[in-house]
C-alpha cells in the first residue's frame, strides 16, 4: 500500500475536540489509516498552521445549475421554477449538463466539500464527471410529472431507475445512486405508489423535496387532509436511508414521524432565506434524535455552493428564527456539514478515524480572519470561507493542493461553463 501523511496540523475529532497531530491515510483502500503520532508515510502533504477536519458534504444539490447562477433572482420558489428556472432547464444538453457539472465540481473542490448528493437532468454526464474528479456523490435522475402526460410522466420515473440501478458503485464505488421524485406536489400519486417499492427493490435510498414552502404544504393538507410527511409515509417513501430536501414546515407531529422512521433531513437556509421559504426547525429535529445535513441547493437560488457559508448561514438562521442565541450552535453546523451529511448520504466518512473514509479538508488558518484561534470549531462555523481551503483529499488521493485543483483544469472548465450559459439563455428566450 502507499501512504500519504497529513502532517504537520491539528486536527477535528469526532467529538470536536481539536489536537496536534498527524493523519495517515491509505490510497488503496482509501481510508484513514491513524491520526495523532502516526509514523512517515510514503508521500506528505504539509498542513502546518492548518486544521485538518473531514471533508465538507453538501447534502443536496442540482450542480449544473450553476450555468443559472445569477440569471433570475428575486423570486419566490413557484415563480422562479415556472417563469424562469423550468424553460431554461427545458434546453438543457448533456455537454451543458457536463459543463455546468464540472463548474460546481470546482467550486466544491476548492471549498473543501469531499461528497455531495445530486438531484438533476443526463446524470451519465454528471456521474463521468464525479468519476474523474475525483470525489464522492450520491446521484439521482430528478423526477418531474408536471406538464407531462402519463407516458412521459412514466418514462421519466423509468429513466430515474434505471440510472440508479446502472451507476450504484460505479467509479470504484465513489459514485452511489438514488430515486429522486422531485416533490409530493410535482409527482403524481399513482406513479409515486408504482415507483416507490421499485426502488426499494433496486436498493437504492429516495431524495426528494419536502415541506420547503407553505404554498406546497397547503394544498396537500386541503386536500388529503394530512400532513405532507404522512402522505410520503403512506407511499412508503420515509425509510431509513432517505434523506428529505429542506423539511421547512414541518409540524411536531411530521418531526415525530421523520425520527421514527430514520429519514434524515437537508437544511438548506440560504435557498431557504433567499427564496423567502422560511427557517426550518432545526433544534426540534436534532431534539428529537433526526440526522440533519447540510445543502447548498443549486447555485440559482444561493448563489454559490460553498458549505463554510452555509454553516454560518444556518448558525445565524436558526438563531434570529427561534430569537434565542443558544439556538443551531457552532458545533451543530460543523456537525451537520460533516459527520451528518455523510450518514444521511449513506457514506462511511465525515470523521476523522482509523477505518473512515480518507476524506479530508485541510483549512489554513494563518489568516488575519481567523486570528486568534480560541476556539477552532468556532472560526470553521463563523469565520472561515471556503478559499480557505488549502487542500482537498478524498478517497485517499489528493484532489486539490495548494488551492490548484489537481483532476480538473480550472480556467477551461470556467471558459467552457461561461460560453454554455451564454448559448443555453439565449436558446430559451
Ligand atoms: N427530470 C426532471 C428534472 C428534475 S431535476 C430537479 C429539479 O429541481 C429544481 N429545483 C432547484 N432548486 C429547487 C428548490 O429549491 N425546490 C424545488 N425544486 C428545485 C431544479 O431546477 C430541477 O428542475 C424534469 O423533467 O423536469
Ligand atoms: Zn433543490
Amino acid at each position: 500500500m502507499a501512504t500519504l501523511r497529513i502532517a504537520g496540523g491539528r486536527v477535528l475529532h469526532p467529538d470536536l475536540s481539536v489536537t496536534e497531530g498527524d493523519v495517515l491515510v491509505d490510497d488503496e483502500s482509501g481510508e484513514i489509516v491513524a491520526v495523532g503520532d502516526t509514523g512517515d508515510g510514503d508521500e506528505t502533504l504539509d498542513a502546518a498552521g492548518c486544521l485538518v477536519m473531514p471533508g465538507l458534504v453538501n447534502a443536496h444539490c442540482h450542480a449544473a445549475m450553476t450555468l443559472l447562477r445569477g440569471y433570475a433572482d428575486d423570486k419566490p420558489l413557484e415563480t422562479w421554477l415556472r417563469e424562469d428556472v423550468w424553460p431554461v432547464e427545458a434546453e438543457l444538453t448533456d455537454d451543458d449538463i457536463r459543463a455546468g457539472t464540472e463548474l460546481a465540481l470546482v467550486e466544491l473542490l476548492k471549498s473543501g466539500t469531499t461528497a455531495f448528493a445530486d438531484m438533476y437532468f443526463s446524470m451519465p454526464e454528471v456521474a463521468e464527471a464525479v468519476a474523474d474528479a475525483g470525489l464522492r456523490a450520491r446521484l439521482g435522475h430528478g423526477v418531474v410529472g408536471v406538464g407531462k402526460d402519463e407516458d412521459d410522466a412514466r418514462a421519466d420515473h423509468e429513466e430515474s431507475l434505471a440510472f440508479a440501478r446502472e451507476y450504484d458503485g460505479y467509479a470504484d464505488g465513489r459514485v452511489q445512486t438514488m430515486y429522486t421524485p422531485h416533490s409530493l406536489t410535482t409527482v403524481d400519486e399513482a406513479l409515486l405508489r408504482e415507483y416507490v417499492p421499485a426502488a426499494r427493490e433496486a436498493g437504492v435510498p429516495l431524495h426528494f423535496h419536502a415541506n420547503e414552502t407553505r404554498d406546497e404544504v397547503d394544498p396537500i393538507v386541503d386536500e388529503r387532509g394530512e400532513r405532507p410527511l404522512e402522505y410520503a409515509d403512506d407511499v412508503g417513501m420515509l425509510g431509513e436511508s432517505d434523506f428529505v430536501a429542506h423539511g421547512v414546515h414541518s409540524d411536531a407531529a411530521e418531526i415525530a414521524l421523520i425520527a421514527e422512521r430514520g429519514t434524515a433531513v437537508v437544511h438548506c437556509p440560504a435557498s431557504n432565506m433567499k427564496l423567502a421559504s422560511g427557517a426550518a426547525p432545526i433544534p426540534a429535529y436534532r431534539r428529537e434524535g433526526v440526522t440533519v445535513a447540510l445543502g447548498t441547493d443549486g447555485a440559482a437560488s444561493n448563489n454559490d455552493l460553498d458549505l463554510f457559508d452555509e454553516m454560518r448561514d444556518a448558525a445565524m438562521l436558526g438563531k434570529h428564527a427561534a430569537n434565542d442565541a443558544s439556538a443551531v450552535p457552532a458545533e451543530a453546523v460543523v456537525e451537520m456539514a460533516t459527520a451528518g451529511g455523510a450518514d444521511a448520504l449513506g457514506f462511511d466518512a465525515g470523521r476523522i478515524a482509523a477505518g473512515k473514509k480518507a476524506d479530508l479538508a485541510v483549512v489554513d488558518f494563518e489568516a488575519a480572519h481567523l486570528t486568534p484561534t480560541h476556539d477552532a470549531v468556532s472560526n470553521l462555523a463563523y469565520a472561515t470561507r471556503g478559499s480557505d481551503v488549502k487542500h482537498t483529499v478524498c478517497d485517499g488521493d489528493v484532489l486539490v493542493r495548494d488551492r490548484e485543483v489537481l483532476t480538473l483544469d480550472e480556467d477551461a472548465v470556467r471558459e467552457r461553463a461561461t460560453e454554455r450559459a451564454r448559448d443555453l439563455v439565449a436558446r430559451a428566450e
